[in-house]
Protein backbone atom coordinates (compact mmCIF):
# COMPACT_ATOMS: atom_id res chain seq x y z
CA UNK A 1 0.00 0.00 0.00
CA UNK A 2 1.42 3.54 -0.84
CA UNK A 3 -0.25 5.49 1.94
CA UNK A 4 1.47 5.83 5.66
CA UNK A 5 0.45 3.30 8.26
CA UNK A 6 0.05 3.20 11.75
CA UNK A 7 3.67 2.49 12.76
CA UNK A 8 5.02 4.87 10.14
CA UNK A 9 4.37 7.28 12.73
CA UNK A 10 4.87 8.16 16.26
CA UNK A 11 2.38 8.63 18.92
CA UNK A 12 3.72 8.18 21.98
CA UNK A 13 2.33 10.75 24.23
CA UNK A 14 0.07 12.16 21.20
CA UNK A 15 -3.17 12.58 21.50
CA UNK A 16 -4.67 9.60 18.45
CA UNK A 17 -8.03 10.44 16.89
CA UNK A 18 -8.65 6.75 15.88
CA UNK A 19 -11.78 6.03 13.41
CA UNK A 20 -13.29 2.87 14.01
CA UNK A 21 -16.17 0.83 12.92
CA UNK A 22 -18.28 -0.18 15.63
CA UNK A 23 -21.21 -0.54 13.81
CA UNK A 24 -22.37 -3.97 14.85
CA UNK A 25 -25.32 -6.03 14.53
CA UNK A 26 -27.55 -5.28 17.68
CA UNK A 27 -30.87 -6.71 19.26
CA UNK A 28 -32.63 -5.26 21.92
CA UNK A 29 -29.14 -3.37 23.09
CA UNK A 30 -27.60 -6.15 23.08
CA UNK A 31 -24.81 -6.87 20.98
CA UNK A 32 -25.09 -9.97 19.04
CA UNK A 33 -21.54 -10.25 17.17
CA UNK A 34 -18.74 -8.04 18.45
CA UNK A 35 -16.24 -9.27 14.97
CA UNK A 36 -15.64 -5.85 14.26
CA UNK A 37 -14.79 -4.69 17.68
CA UNK A 38 -12.57 -7.45 17.74
CA UNK A 39 -10.86 -6.87 14.31
CA UNK A 40 -9.84 -3.28 15.89
CA UNK A 41 -8.11 -4.57 18.94
CA UNK A 42 -4.70 -5.02 17.14
CA UNK A 43 -4.74 -1.09 16.63
CA UNK A 44 -6.45 0.03 19.85
CA UNK A 45 -3.93 -2.59 21.80
CA UNK A 46 -0.78 -1.20 19.76
CA UNK A 47 -1.87 2.51 20.81
CA UNK A 48 -2.16 2.04 24.01
CA UNK A 49 1.30 -0.13 24.34
CA UNK A 50 2.99 2.88 22.43
CA UNK A 51 1.81 5.07 25.08
CA UNK A 52 -1.04 7.12 23.08
CA UNK A 53 -4.12 8.82 24.49
CA UNK A 54 -6.74 6.74 22.45
CA UNK A 55 -9.67 8.87 21.04
CA UNK A 56 -12.25 6.47 19.56
CA UNK A 57 -14.69 7.29 17.15
CA UNK A 58 -17.79 5.36 15.13
CA UNK A 59 -20.83 5.43 13.70
CA UNK A 60 -23.66 3.28 14.61
CA UNK A 61 -26.82 2.73 12.35
CA UNK A 62 -27.95 5.58 10.47
CA UNK A 63 -29.65 8.31 12.99
CA UNK A 64 -29.40 10.83 10.50
CA UNK A 65 -27.81 13.57 12.05
CA UNK A 66 -29.92 13.23 15.31
CA UNK A 67 -29.51 12.14 18.68
CA UNK A 68 -31.20 8.31 18.67
CA UNK A 69 -31.18 7.25 22.43
CA UNK A 70 -31.60 3.30 20.95
CA UNK A 71 -27.64 4.23 19.15
CA UNK A 72 -25.65 5.39 21.22
CA UNK A 73 -22.14 3.69 21.09
CA UNK A 74 -22.45 2.66 24.82
CA UNK A 75 -23.11 -1.28 24.69
CA UNK A 76 -19.59 -0.92 22.43
CA UNK A 77 -17.57 1.05 25.18
CA UNK A 78 -18.65 -1.39 27.57
CA UNK A 79 -17.56 -4.32 25.37
CA UNK A 80 -14.32 -2.96 24.41
CA UNK A 81 -13.81 -2.86 27.81
CA UNK A 82 -14.46 -6.55 28.51
CA UNK A 83 -12.26 -7.19 25.37
CA UNK A 84 -9.47 -5.00 26.20
CA UNK A 85 -9.45 -5.88 30.35
CA UNK A 86 -8.72 -2.03 30.81
CA UNK A 87 -11.50 0.85 31.26
CA UNK A 88 -12.82 2.22 28.53
CA UNK A 89 -14.17 5.88 29.34
CA UNK A 90 -17.33 7.32 27.29
CA UNK A 91 -17.72 10.64 26.06
CA UNK A 92 -21.74 11.78 25.33
CA UNK A 93 -20.21 13.79 22.89
CA UNK A 94 -17.89 13.46 19.80
CA UNK A 95 -16.86 16.91 20.11
CA UNK A 96 -16.95 20.31 22.19
CA UNK A 97 -15.69 21.24 25.40
CA UNK A 98 -17.06 18.50 27.31
CA UNK A 99 -14.78 16.15 25.43
CA UNK A 100 -11.88 18.91 25.31
CA UNK A 101 -12.03 18.63 29.15
CA UNK A 102 -12.12 14.41 29.12
CA UNK A 103 -9.00 14.40 26.88
CA UNK A 104 -6.83 17.03 29.07
CA UNK A 105 -7.44 14.28 32.04
CA UNK A 106 -5.98 11.28 29.97
CA UNK A 107 -2.78 9.34 30.56
CA UNK A 108 -0.80 7.87 28.46
CA UNK A 109 -2.18 4.33 27.02
CA UNK A 110 -6.00 5.81 28.29
CA UNK A 111 -8.76 5.03 25.47
CA UNK A 112 -11.81 7.45 25.29
CA UNK A 113 -14.80 6.34 23.33
CA UNK A 114 -17.00 9.00 21.56
CA UNK A 115 -20.69 9.51 20.73
CA UNK A 116 -21.92 8.12 17.79
CA UNK A 117 -20.60 10.22 15.33
CA UNK A 118 -23.14 10.39 13.28
CA UNK A 119 -25.68 12.57 15.51
CA UNK A 120 -24.38 15.12 13.86
CA UNK A 121 -25.82 16.26 10.49
CA UNK A 122 -22.47 17.33 9.19
CA UNK A 123 -20.83 13.37 9.77
CA UNK A 124 -22.61 12.53 6.52
CA UNK A 125 -22.55 15.61 5.10
CA UNK A 126 -18.63 15.50 5.40
CA UNK A 127 -19.22 19.31 6.43
CA UNK A 128 -15.43 21.07 7.19
CA UNK A 129 -16.21 22.80 10.30
CA UNK A 130 -16.97 19.89 11.43
CA UNK A 131 -14.30 18.08 10.77
CA UNK A 132 -11.85 20.66 11.71
CA UNK A 133 -13.72 20.36 15.27
CA UNK A 134 -12.82 16.64 15.06
CA UNK A 135 -8.80 17.46 14.10
CA UNK A 136 -9.45 20.03 17.19
CA UNK A 137 -9.41 16.80 19.60
CA UNK A 138 -6.03 15.02 18.58
CA UNK A 139 -2.38 15.38 16.70
CA UNK A 140 -2.84 11.99 14.52
CA UNK A 141 -5.80 10.81 12.78
CA UNK A 142 -5.61 6.69 12.42
CA UNK A 143 -8.38 5.48 10.10
CA UNK A 144 -8.99 1.80 10.79
CA UNK A 145 -12.57 1.69 9.58
CA UNK A 146 -12.61 -0.46 6.74
CA UNK A 147 -15.99 -1.18 7.01
CA UNK A 148 -17.02 2.79 6.60
CA UNK A 149 -14.09 3.61 4.08
CA UNK A 150 -16.37 3.42 1.22
CA UNK A 151 -18.12 6.59 2.93
CA UNK A 152 -16.61 10.83 2.32
CA UNK A 153 -17.69 11.70 5.65
CA UNK A 154 -16.35 13.66 8.13
CA UNK A 155 -14.50 11.30 10.69
CA UNK A 156 -13.72 9.15 7.50
CA UNK A 157 -12.26 11.77 5.07
CA UNK A 158 -12.73 15.50 6.18
CA UNK A 159 -10.91 15.04 9.15
CA UNK A 160 -7.49 13.24 7.32
CA UNK A 161 -6.98 16.72 5.69
CA UNK A 162 -6.16 18.37 8.97
CA UNK A 163 -4.04 15.96 10.87
CA UNK A 164 -1.32 13.93 9.59
CA UNK A 165 -3.49 10.73 8.49
CA UNK A 166 -2.14 6.82 8.76
CA UNK A 167 -3.95 3.74 8.21
CA UNK A 168 -4.72 1.42 11.07
CA UNK A 169 -3.38 -2.49 11.51
CA UNK A 170 -7.03 -3.82 10.41
CA UNK A 171 -7.03 -1.04 7.27
CA UNK A 172 -3.70 -2.12 6.57
CA UNK A 173 -4.98 -6.16 6.31
CA UNK A 174 -7.59 -5.70 4.25
CA UNK A 175 -6.85 -3.72 1.78
CA UNK A 176 -3.52 -6.17 1.31
CA UNK A 177 -5.57 -9.12 1.18
CA UNK A 178 -8.20 -8.33 -0.99
CA UNK A 179 -6.05 -6.52 -3.10
CA UNK A 180 -3.79 -9.95 -3.41
CA UNK A 181 -7.04 -12.37 -4.07
CA UNK A 182 -8.36 -9.69 -6.71
CA UNK A 183 -5.17 -8.82 -8.68
CA UNK A 184 -5.36 -11.68 -10.52
CA UNK A 185 -8.55 -13.77 -9.44
CA UNK A 186 -8.32 -17.51 -9.91
CA UNK A 187 -11.17 -18.38 -11.91
CA UNK A 188 -14.55 -19.65 -11.99
CA UNK A 189 -14.62 -16.36 -9.75
CA UNK A 190 -18.37 -15.63 -8.69
CA UNK A 191 -19.93 -12.90 -6.42
CA UNK A 192 -22.55 -13.70 -4.37
CA UNK A 193 -24.42 -10.35 -3.25
CA UNK A 194 -27.77 -10.39 -0.88
CA UNK A 195 -28.65 -8.69 2.07
CA UNK A 196 -31.40 -5.53 2.32
CA UNK A 197 -29.47 -2.01 1.39
CA UNK A 198 -30.82 -2.63 -2.32
CA UNK A 199 -30.15 1.26 -3.37
CA UNK A 200 -26.52 0.86 -1.90
CA UNK A 201 -25.65 -2.38 -3.92
CA UNK A 202 -27.80 -2.72 -7.08
CA UNK A 203 -24.54 -0.33 -8.68
CA UNK A 204 -22.02 -2.79 -7.57
CA UNK A 205 -23.09 -5.44 -9.85
CA UNK A 206 -22.96 -3.18 -12.85
CA UNK A 207 -18.85 -3.47 -12.12
CA UNK A 208 -18.89 -6.97 -10.76
CA UNK A 209 -20.40 -8.09 -14.45
CA UNK A 210 -17.24 -6.75 -15.73
CA UNK A 211 -14.85 -8.84 -13.29
CA UNK A 212 -16.81 -12.29 -12.52
CA UNK A 213 -17.84 -15.32 -14.02
CA UNK A 214 -21.15 -15.91 -12.35
CA UNK A 215 -22.96 -13.74 -10.13
CA UNK A 216 -25.71 -15.06 -7.48
CA UNK A 217 -28.45 -12.74 -6.25
CA UNK A 218 -29.94 -13.34 -3.10
CA UNK A 219 -31.56 -11.38 0.18
CA UNK A 220 -33.70 -8.27 -0.08
CA UNK A 221 -31.66 -7.20 -3.40
CA UNK A 222 -33.35 -10.24 -5.30
CA UNK A 223 -36.97 -9.25 -5.48
CA UNK A 224 -36.17 -6.13 -7.33
CA UNK A 225 -34.51 -8.51 -9.97
CA UNK A 226 -37.58 -11.07 -9.78
CA UNK A 227 -40.29 -8.13 -10.71
CA UNK A 228 -37.71 -7.57 -13.56
CA UNK A 229 -38.16 -10.35 -14.78
CA UNK A 230 -41.61 -9.82 -15.16
CA UNK A 231 -42.99 -11.76 -11.50
CA UNK A 232 -45.32 -10.56 -9.08
CA UNK A 233 -42.99 -9.59 -5.94
CA UNK A 234 -45.54 -9.47 -3.23
CA UNK A 235 -44.66 -6.99 -0.51
CA UNK A 236 -41.31 -8.27 -0.29
CA UNK A 237 -38.30 -5.86 -0.22
CA UNK A 238 -38.73 -3.98 -3.61
CA UNK A 239 -36.59 -0.72 -5.27
CA UNK A 240 -39.64 0.01 -7.58
CA UNK A 241 -37.04 2.53 -9.48
CA UNK A 242 -34.19 0.57 -9.88
CA UNK A 243 -36.75 -2.15 -12.01
CA UNK A 244 -35.28 -0.86 -15.76
CA UNK A 245 -31.53 -0.99 -14.03
CA UNK A 246 -31.99 -4.63 -12.78
CA UNK A 247 -33.07 -5.41 -16.27
CA UNK A 248 -30.13 -4.02 -18.07
CA UNK A 249 -27.76 -5.84 -15.66
CA UNK A 250 -29.62 -8.61 -16.85
CA UNK A 251 -29.43 -8.02 -20.20
CA UNK A 252 -25.78 -7.03 -19.69
CA UNK A 253 -24.70 -10.15 -18.37
CA UNK A 254 -26.05 -11.97 -20.93
CA UNK A 255 -24.08 -9.66 -23.54
CA UNK A 256 -20.60 -10.53 -21.42
CA UNK A 257 -21.46 -14.37 -21.10
CA UNK A 258 -21.52 -13.64 -17.10
CA UNK A 259 -23.94 -16.42 -15.87
CA UNK A 260 -26.33 -14.56 -13.65
CA UNK A 261 -28.49 -16.82 -11.25
CA UNK A 262 -31.53 -15.55 -9.35
CA UNK A 263 -33.92 -17.21 -6.98
CA UNK A 264 -36.06 -19.88 -9.04
CA UNK A 265 -38.02 -20.37 -5.27
CA UNK A 266 -38.61 -18.38 -2.16
CA UNK A 267 -39.78 -19.17 1.68
CA UNK A 268 -42.55 -16.51 1.75
CA UNK A 269 -44.37 -15.45 4.98
CA UNK A 270 -47.90 -13.87 5.91
CA UNK A 271 -45.26 -11.35 8.31
CA UNK A 272 -41.71 -10.14 9.03
CA UNK A 273 -41.61 -12.15 12.74
CA UNK A 274 -40.57 -15.69 13.81
CA UNK A 275 -44.51 -16.44 14.19
CA UNK A 276 -45.31 -15.81 10.79
CA UNK A 277 -46.85 -18.68 8.61
CA UNK A 278 -44.10 -18.96 6.17
CA UNK A 279 -43.87 -21.95 3.08
CA UNK A 280 -41.92 -22.40 -0.19
CA UNK A 281 -43.49 -21.33 -3.63
CA UNK A 282 -41.95 -21.05 -6.61
CA UNK A 283 -40.66 -17.73 -7.48
CA UNK A 284 -43.51 -16.75 -10.21
CA UNK A 285 -46.29 -17.58 -7.46
CA UNK A 286 -45.32 -15.21 -4.65
CA UNK A 287 -48.71 -14.47 -2.95
CA UNK A 288 -49.91 -10.71 -3.21
CA UNK A 289 -50.14 -10.10 0.46
CA UNK A 290 -47.04 -12.17 1.46
CA UNK A 291 -43.29 -11.09 1.60
CA UNK A 292 -40.38 -13.67 0.78
CA UNK A 293 -37.88 -13.51 3.48
CA UNK A 294 -35.51 -16.09 2.12
CA UNK A 295 -34.67 -18.09 -1.01
CA UNK A 296 -36.05 -21.69 -1.42
CA UNK A 297 -34.59 -24.98 -1.58
CA UNK A 298 -34.05 -25.58 -4.86
CA UNK A 299 -32.26 -21.95 -5.07
CA UNK A 300 -29.89 -23.06 -2.35
CA UNK A 301 -29.29 -25.86 -4.04
CA UNK A 302 -28.13 -24.47 -7.41
CA UNK A 303 -26.23 -21.86 -5.99
CA UNK A 304 -24.75 -24.51 -3.72
CA UNK A 305 -23.23 -26.63 -7.01
CA UNK A 306 -21.88 -22.63 -8.37
CA UNK A 307 -20.36 -22.27 -5.08
CA UNK A 308 -18.35 -25.61 -5.22
CA UNK A 309 -17.02 -25.26 -8.90
CA UNK A 310 -15.77 -21.66 -8.23
CA UNK A 311 -11.89 -20.89 -7.27
CA UNK A 312 -12.94 -17.63 -5.60
CA UNK A 313 -15.94 -16.56 -4.32
CA UNK A 314 -17.31 -13.16 -2.99
CA UNK A 315 -19.95 -13.25 -0.71
CA UNK A 316 -21.58 -10.28 0.53
CA UNK A 317 -25.25 -9.95 2.27
CA UNK A 318 -26.93 -12.76 3.18
CA UNK A 319 -29.91 -14.75 1.23
CA UNK A 320 -32.33 -14.16 3.73
CA UNK A 321 -33.46 -12.43 7.14
CA UNK A 322 -31.14 -15.33 9.00
CA UNK A 323 -31.86 -13.82 12.57
CA UNK A 324 -35.48 -15.57 12.31
CA UNK A 325 -34.07 -19.58 12.23
CA UNK A 326 -37.15 -20.34 9.90
CA UNK A 327 -35.76 -17.71 7.54
CA UNK A 328 -31.84 -18.67 7.73
CA UNK A 329 -32.29 -21.63 5.69
CA UNK A 330 -30.73 -20.18 2.28
CA UNK A 331 -28.20 -18.46 4.02
CA UNK A 332 -27.21 -21.13 5.43
CA UNK A 333 -26.69 -23.38 2.32
CA UNK A 334 -24.34 -20.83 0.89
CA UNK A 335 -22.50 -20.55 3.86
CA UNK A 336 -22.21 -24.49 3.81
CA UNK A 337 -21.08 -24.49 0.53
CA UNK A 338 -18.67 -22.12 1.25
CA UNK A 339 -17.17 -24.06 3.87
CA UNK A 340 -17.37 -27.27 2.33
CA UNK A 341 -15.62 -25.76 -0.94
CA UNK A 342 -12.24 -27.32 -1.16
CA UNK A 343 -9.03 -25.04 -3.13
CA UNK A 344 -12.27 -21.99 -3.02
CA UNK A 345 -10.35 -19.04 -1.82
CA UNK A 346 -13.33 -17.64 0.12
CA UNK A 347 -14.08 -13.69 1.38
CA UNK A 348 -17.14 -12.79 2.94
CA UNK A 349 -17.67 -9.35 3.31
CA UNK A 350 -20.19 -7.37 5.61
CA UNK A 351 -21.26 -7.00 9.20
CA UNK A 352 -24.41 -9.01 8.83
CA UNK A 353 -22.67 -11.47 6.67
CA UNK A 354 -20.30 -12.27 9.00
CA UNK A 355 -22.61 -12.36 11.76
CA UNK A 356 -24.40 -15.18 9.96
CA UNK A 357 -21.17 -16.84 9.31
CA UNK A 358 -20.43 -16.73 12.99
CA UNK A 359 -24.07 -18.15 13.90
CA UNK A 360 -23.75 -21.37 12.12
CA UNK A 361 -19.92 -21.33 13.77
CA UNK A 362 -18.30 -21.34 10.13
CA UNK A 363 -16.33 -18.68 10.11
CA UNK A 364 -12.83 -20.60 10.66
CA UNK A 365 -13.89 -22.31 7.46
CA UNK A 366 -13.65 -18.97 5.42
CA UNK A 367 -10.54 -18.17 3.75
CA UNK A 368 -11.18 -14.00 4.75
CA UNK A 369 -13.79 -12.64 6.61
CA UNK A 370 -13.60 -8.80 5.90
CA UNK A 371 -15.23 -6.50 8.04
CA UNK A 372 -16.85 -4.18 5.33
CA UNK A 373 -19.57 -5.29 3.05
CA UNK A 374 -20.23 -1.93 0.88
CA UNK A 375 -16.54 -1.12 1.30
CA UNK A 376 -14.83 -4.67 0.26
CA UNK A 377 -17.63 -4.79 -2.93
CA UNK A 378 -16.87 -1.16 -3.74
CA UNK A 379 -12.86 -1.91 -3.45
CA UNK A 380 -13.35 -5.35 -5.49
CA UNK A 381 -15.30 -3.04 -8.16
CA UNK A 382 -11.83 -1.22 -8.34
CA UNK A 383 -13.40 2.20 -7.14
CA UNK A 384 -11.30 4.42 -4.48
CA UNK A 385 -12.19 4.27 -1.20
CA UNK A 386 -12.42 7.96 -0.15
CA UNK A 387 -11.55 6.91 3.48
CA UNK A 388 -8.46 5.57 2.10
CA UNK A 389 -7.53 8.04 -0.47
CA UNK A 390 -7.53 10.64 1.96
CA UNK A 391 -4.57 9.38 4.09
CA UNK A 392 -1.15 10.80 3.58
CA UNK A 393 0.80 9.17 1.00
CA UNK A 394 4.28 7.43 1.83
N1 LIG B 1 -35.55 -11.18 1.73
C1 LIG B 1 -35.22 -10.27 2.65
N2 LIG B 1 -36.11 -9.34 3.04
C2 LIG B 1 -35.78 -8.42 3.98
N3 LIG B 1 -34.57 -8.35 4.59
C3 LIG B 1 -33.65 -9.25 4.23
C4 LIG B 1 -33.92 -10.25 3.24
N4 LIG B 1 -32.80 -10.99 3.10
C5 LIG B 1 -31.89 -10.50 3.96
N5 LIG B 1 -32.39 -9.46 4.65
C6 LIG B 1 -31.72 -8.69 5.72
O1 LIG B 1 -30.58 -8.06 5.22
C7 LIG B 1 -29.80 -7.66 6.34
C8 LIG B 1 -28.36 -7.53 5.96
O2 LIG B 1 -28.24 -6.65 4.86
P1 LIG B 1 -26.91 -5.80 4.57
O3 LIG B 1 -26.72 -4.77 5.63
O4 LIG B 1 -27.08 -5.33 3.16
O5 LIG B 1 -25.77 -6.92 4.65
P2 LIG B 1 -24.26 -6.80 5.17
O6 LIG B 1 -24.29 -6.14 6.54
O7 LIG B 1 -23.75 -8.20 5.24
O8 LIG B 1 -23.57 -5.95 4.15
C9 LIG B 1 -30.03 -8.71 7.40
O9 LIG B 1 -30.40 -8.07 8.60
C10 LIG B 1 -31.18 -9.57 6.83
O10 LIG B 1 -32.20 -9.84 7.77
O1 LIG C 1 -22.20 -1.77 8.18
C1 LIG C 1 -21.58 -1.16 7.31
O2 LIG C 1 -21.62 -1.49 6.01
P1 LIG C 1 -22.01 -2.95 5.42
O3 LIG C 1 -23.45 -3.25 5.84
O4 LIG C 1 -21.90 -2.76 3.93
O5 LIG C 1 -21.04 -3.93 5.96
C2 LIG C 1 -20.64 -0.04 7.62
O6 LIG C 1 -20.56 0.19 9.03
C3 LIG C 1 -21.08 1.22 6.89
O7 LIG C 1 -22.36 1.59 7.32
P2 LIG C 1 -23.30 2.43 6.34
O8 LIG C 1 -23.67 1.53 5.16
O9 LIG C 1 -24.50 2.84 7.17
O10 LIG C 1 -22.49 3.63 5.87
Amino acid sequence: MNKKTLKDVDVKGKRVFCRVDFNVPMQDGEITDDTRIRAALPTIQYLIDQGAKVILASHFGRPKGKVVEEMRLTPAGVRLSELLGKNVQKADEAYGDSVKSLIESMNEGDVLLLENVRFYPGEEKNDSELAKSFAELADVYVNDAFGAAHRAHASTEGIAHHLPAVSGLLMEKELDVLGKALSNPERPFTAIIGGAKVKDKIGVIENLLEKVDNLIIGGGLAYTFVKAQGHEVGKSLLEADKVDLAKSFIEKAKEKGVNFYMPVDAIVADDFSAEANSKAVAIEEIPSDWEALDIGPKTAEIYRDVIQKSKLVIWNGPMGVFEIDKFAGGTKAVAEALAEAEGTYSVIGGGDSAAAVEKFNLADKMSHISTGGGASLEFMEGKALPGVVALNDK
